[in-house]
């Protein structure tokens, strides 16, 4: 199996003169939770739907294991399961009837119909007819119906959308499931950076239907710095040694530096060492909500 699952290379879509994904490259390793993260309108389902052959590149191109998807399309696709938009269920009939009129028009063993209502735990529901079912479950109904087939790739957008805690951590497990013990690789967007922190092994960040990171959770931490804040007994001196220093610092009540944990520890000794009692120094981790908008912003005053 190659190293990479999926790669697009520079990706564009334009609608009515709008540019709204724009030189799109993303790479996703195989086996991975690749979050796919943006503001509303950044482009991430108009993204998605490229990936799985709804739509078409304008330019650019889809290779998955290195087969370009056009190309390839009926093979590729067998291999693929996607929720996008809650599909359309026939509400009067059961959650199995659903399930079973999927299996029977695209030709799958009856017996896929309640592995994967075991796997989305809908089990005990099966019999219910889906105009009964929750948000929630509906929820996991449309991730059984990507499951169906057993693809080795699972592409979700907002499978959590509109879902209360509980509904988003059981959909959060049961990717968490499908990654570990399945091994699917999962492509899951979100405008929940909180939720996609706590799943996620990879991240690709869109704005404006720009590429503004992409690489593992653990890059994206070891590349950001933590918030440091320092309590100490005078401020105004601290201030005036920190800009003489060029140590840039933020905050009016609190001195706040955006360092790493080295740097905290030689700037606590270099303000001893200035006869300065430092009482407290404490180190806020930066969530990935901090660093997505730091990154946007950056990306604002660049374009
Ligand atoms: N079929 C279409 N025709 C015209 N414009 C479209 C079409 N589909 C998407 N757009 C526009 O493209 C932009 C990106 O939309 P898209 O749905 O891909 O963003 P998104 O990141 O998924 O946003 P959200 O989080 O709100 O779902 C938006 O400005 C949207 O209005």
């Amino acid at each position: 199996m190659s190293k990479n699952e999926i790669e697009t290379y520079q990706i564009t879509k334009s609608y009515r003169g709008e540019t709204v994904v724009n030189n799109l490259s993303l790479t996703i390793p195989s086996g991975c939770i690749y979050g796919f993260l943006g503001p509303n309108g950044a482009g991430k389902t108009t993204t998605m739907r490229m990936l799985v052959g709804l739509i078409k590149p304008d330019n650019g191109s889809i290779h998955y294991q290195e087969k370009e998807l056009n190309d390839n399309k009926k093979e590729l696709l067998k291999n693929i399961g996607c929720f996008i938009d809650i599909p359309n269920y026939y509400p009067h009939l059961t959650g199995y009837e659903n399930l079973k009129y999927i299996q029977e028009v695209t030709n799958q063993p009856v017996t896929e119909v309640n592995r994967v209502l075991e796997i989305v735990n809908l089990i005990h529901a099966k019999d219910k007819k889906v105009r009964e079912y929750s948000l929630g479950m509906r929820q996991r109904l449309g991730l059984a119906f990507s499951l169906l087939n057993n693809p080795d790739i699972l592409i979700l957008d907002e499978p959590t959308n509109g879902l209360d805690p509980e509904g988003i951590r059981e959909i959060r497990e049961l990717l968490i499931y499908l990654s570990k013990e399945e091994r699917k690789t999962i492509i899951v967007s979100s405008h929940i950076l909180s939720e996609i922190e706590s799943m996620a092994t990879h991240i690709g960040m869109i704005n404006k239907g720009n590429l503004i990171y992409q690489g593992s959770l653990q890059e994206l931490y070891e590349t950001t710095t933590d918030a440091y804040t320092i309590t100490v007994d005078n401020p105004e001196k601290v201030r005036q040694i920190l800009q003489e220093q060029s140590i840039p610092f933020r905050g009016n009540h609190q001195i706040v530096l955006d360092i790493s944990p080295n740097e905290a520890a030689q700037i606590n000794e270099m303000l001893v060492n200035n006869g300065i009692n430092v009482y407290e120094l404490t180190q806020s981790k930066k969530t990935l909500e901090d660093v997505f908008l730091s990154l946007t912003r950056k990306d604002r005053e660049i374009s």
